[in-house]
């Protein structure tokens, strides 16, 4: 990691919660590339998205986790188990959606989820059991009883989902489930995989490049930049901005609020693309000093909110290095790779 990089880990809120997936120190080659650098991590049960640009080691990570492929250095806990020593009772306790098809030609799709199911041990009876009740939980008709090489994309996403779920594992690593949905497929998927955490308590780490996704469905979120953990936090937190915020709008002329707004000490920007203007210091709660300056000033406010951070701008910012100024200088973030490069 260069100079001037730096992990925020906001070490507060979640950090209360036992952790589902717990790893230190992690490395990762393939060759001369570092795929995973020193990965540390702590994930709490919920659904926590994964995220990062092209290449920064996702699915380096997730495989990782399965113990699909051989580390180099690193050691943890997934679940009760200790990883990576304990891989099999690791895999037999994940529902794993992998990214790329797999399938077997000629199995109709009640059979590749049957088959599934007695893959991780259950009964021939109850594996058909689970299946039905998988593929009707991720609104399967007759088709089920198709070759799966007849099914559109959206099916085969829809089918591994099914294929995940049919052991009821206690967590699950979903990497790009909503790939190929159309948009009523895929705010189905969501629903059902907020219906699994919320419902029946199952923690799912979510990689994506669906930044939407993440805000529907994920109460936490990682960010990996080459390699490297650059993010772990709740999503309302890094919503917040560090400095209670408000977003004033108004009709006409903004200058006198402005103006009068900033005698009384607080930080005001004016956004002219969108006509914005943004006042530091304002409690949600504080917002009837506003609506006084404004009737001083005889200022029509148009509209009134909160500001908050985008999840687009943090994840730009982050995976370019430079940050957004509320994260940037927010105390409650522990600067870990910073302290590290410097010293
Ligand atoms: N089998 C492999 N052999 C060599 N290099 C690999 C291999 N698999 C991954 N890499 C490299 O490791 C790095 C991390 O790749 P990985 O696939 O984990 O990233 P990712 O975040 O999942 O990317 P994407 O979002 O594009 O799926 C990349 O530089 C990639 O080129």
């Amino acid at each position: 990691m260069s100079e001037g990089e730096a992990v925020y880990i906001r070490v507060q809120g979640d950090d209360k919660l036992e952790p589902i997936i717990e790893i230190d120190n992690v490395c990762k080659r393939y060759g001369g590339i570092e795929a995973l650098r020193d990965v540390s991590l702590r994930i709490p049960p919920g659904v926590t998205g994964l995220l990062g640009p092209n290449g920064s080691g996702k699915s380096t990570l997730i495989k990782a986790l399965l113990g699909l492929l051989h580390t180099h250095a690193g050691n943890g806990r997934v679940l009760d188990y200790k990883w990576p020593r304990d891989t099999k009772a690791i895999r037999d306790s994940i529902g794993y959606l992998p990214e790329d098809d797999c399938y077997i030609a000629g199995l109709e799709g009640i059979e590749s989820v049957s088959l599934m199911a007695q893959l991780s041990g259950l009964t021939g009876r109850e594996a058909l059991r689970r299946s039905h009740e998988m593929m009707d939980f991720c609104g399967f008709g007759e088709e089920r009883y198709r070759e799966v090489e007849s099914y559109s994309t959206g099916m085969r996403q829809k089918l591994k989902f099914a294929q995940a779920l049919v052991h009821d594992p206690p967590l699950l690593i979903l990497d790009e489930p909503t790939t190929g949905l159309d948009p009523d497929q895929r705010l189905a998927m969501l629903r059902r995989i907020r219906t699994l955490a919320t419902r029946h308590g199952k923690s799912i780490l979510l990689s994506t490049h669906i930044l939407p996704d993440v805000k529907t469905v994920c109460d936490h979120v990682v960010i990996l930049v080459r390699g490297t953990v650059r993010v772990v936090d709740t999503l309302e937190n890094l919503s917040r901005p560090i400095e209670p915020t408000m977003h004033v709008s108004v009709i006409g002329d903004h200058t006198p609020l402005a103006q009068r707004v900033s005698s009384e000490g607080h930080r005001v920007d004016w956004q002219p693309q969108t006509g914005i203007l943004r006042i530091g210091g304002i409690d949600p709660d504080q917002t009837q000093r506003l609506w006084a300056w404004a009737a001083e000033t005889d200022t029509a406010i148009r509209r009134l909110e909160p500001a908050v951070n985008s999840l687009e701008q943090i994840f730009i910012d982050v995976a370019s290095g430079s940050l957004t100024a509320g994260i940037d200088a927010d105390p409650s973030l522990t600067l870990l790779e910073a302290d590290r490069a410097g010293s």
